[in-house]
């Protein structure tokens, strides 16, 4: 896959001398899901707006569709939809004149078959003649996609898509999502929530303190990062671990009914065949055993803490 946007060694220094962005290189692939995860003042709204062009580099170079967003602004802006954290439309429009008007500020002329295809996509059609006001929230935030789709771009920005949605309409917005990709749109994604990125994302970058601190193919990233946890469930309860034990890392759970190892799958010996070995020695014996992968969340919050 090619490259559509192209940041290479990006700095930004705010007026108060706040460093928000360091020396950022992130390239972008044609058609790919990319979910940029950070903590709070991370920078991710920094850098969205850079490529964006809304906000200005202290250095560095963006190119998005292999135009210069410095340059070549309005070329370069042309291919990008962003939809911003916050919610801002006229509350009085409707939902058809809000979206029409908004490919108009691109210079586009009017497309009708193209606006009826995004609302469609976006499960809007029948609220077309409705008022901004009188819509639900998720219905509101899907207005704001459709407006930033409404000029026909290739690049889809979604800055917090989903923040105070509940469960279901978070859902709702993953398959609109996972929609636009099939028709052909690129995808760049902020989130606090690692369970929208697990679910969404090819590839994962995480930022933190103004720096890209990993940027992986998701499922290298748990595999590559990935420990297992090895619970057993002991036939009997037992109150302590006997000494032979003691060198394994173990935890005795649920009043002494489940013993819990950790280890990493990356390691070239697991431990687990000596354990199970000592277990026996030891005299105790478990009825059923379970392995699970540690979560994309585990592998964020260590690398946020550690960098
Ligand atoms: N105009 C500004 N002037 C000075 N500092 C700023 C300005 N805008 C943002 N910052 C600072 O830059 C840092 C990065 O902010 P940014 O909004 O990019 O973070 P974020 O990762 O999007 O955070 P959040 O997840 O909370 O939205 C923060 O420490 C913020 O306080």
């Amino acid at each position: 896959m090619s490259s559509i946007i192209s940041v290479a060694n990006l700095s930004k220094t705010y007026g108060s001398g706040f460093k928000a962005l360091k020396n950022v290189n992130l390239d972008i692939k044609r058609g790919e899901i990319f979910a940029l995860l950070g903590p709070n003042g991370a920078g991710k709204t920094t850098l969205i707006s850079i490529i964006c062009g809304i906000a200005n580099p202290s250095e560095g170079k963006v190119l998005v569709g292999g135009e210069s967003i410095q340059t070549s602004y309005r070329k370069a802006r042309s291919l990008i939809g962003l939809v911003p954290q916050e919610l801002h439309t006229d509350a009085f429009e409707s939902v058809w004149a809000t979206v029409s008007f908004s490919r108009g500020l691109f210079g586009k002329p009017k497309n009708p078959a193209h606006i009826e295809k995004v609302l469609k996509d976006l499960s809007l059609w029948d609220k077309k003649d409705n008022k901004i006001i009188t819509l639900s929230g998720g219905m509101k935030r899907r207005v704001m996609i459709a407006k930033a789709l409404s000029h026909e771009p290739q690049i889809l920005f979604l800055d917090e898509p989903t923040a105070g949605v509940d469960v279901e309409l978070r859902k709702g917005m993953w398959e609109v999502v996972r929609t636009l990709q099939q028709s052909g749109v690129t995808i760049i994604l902020t989130t606090h929530y690692i369970e929208e990125a697990e679910e969404m994302a090819d590839r994962i970058g995480v930022i933190n303190k103004g720096e890209i601190v990993l940027v992986e193919d998701k499922a290298t990233l748990m595999q590559k990062l990935g420990k297992k946890r090895l619970t057993l469930h002991l036939q009997g309860k037992i109150n302590s671990l006997p000494d032979s034990l003691s060198h394994y890392e173990l935890d005795l759970c649920d009043n002494g009914a489940t013993l819990v190892y950790d280890y990493d799958t990356k390691g070239e010996r697991t431990g687990i065949t000596s354990l199970l070995g000592d277990l026996r020695t030891a005299g105790i014996r478990f009825n059923d055993l379970d392995t699970t992968q540690s979560s994309l969340e585990d592998i964020f919050v260590d690398l946020v803490r550690t960098s």
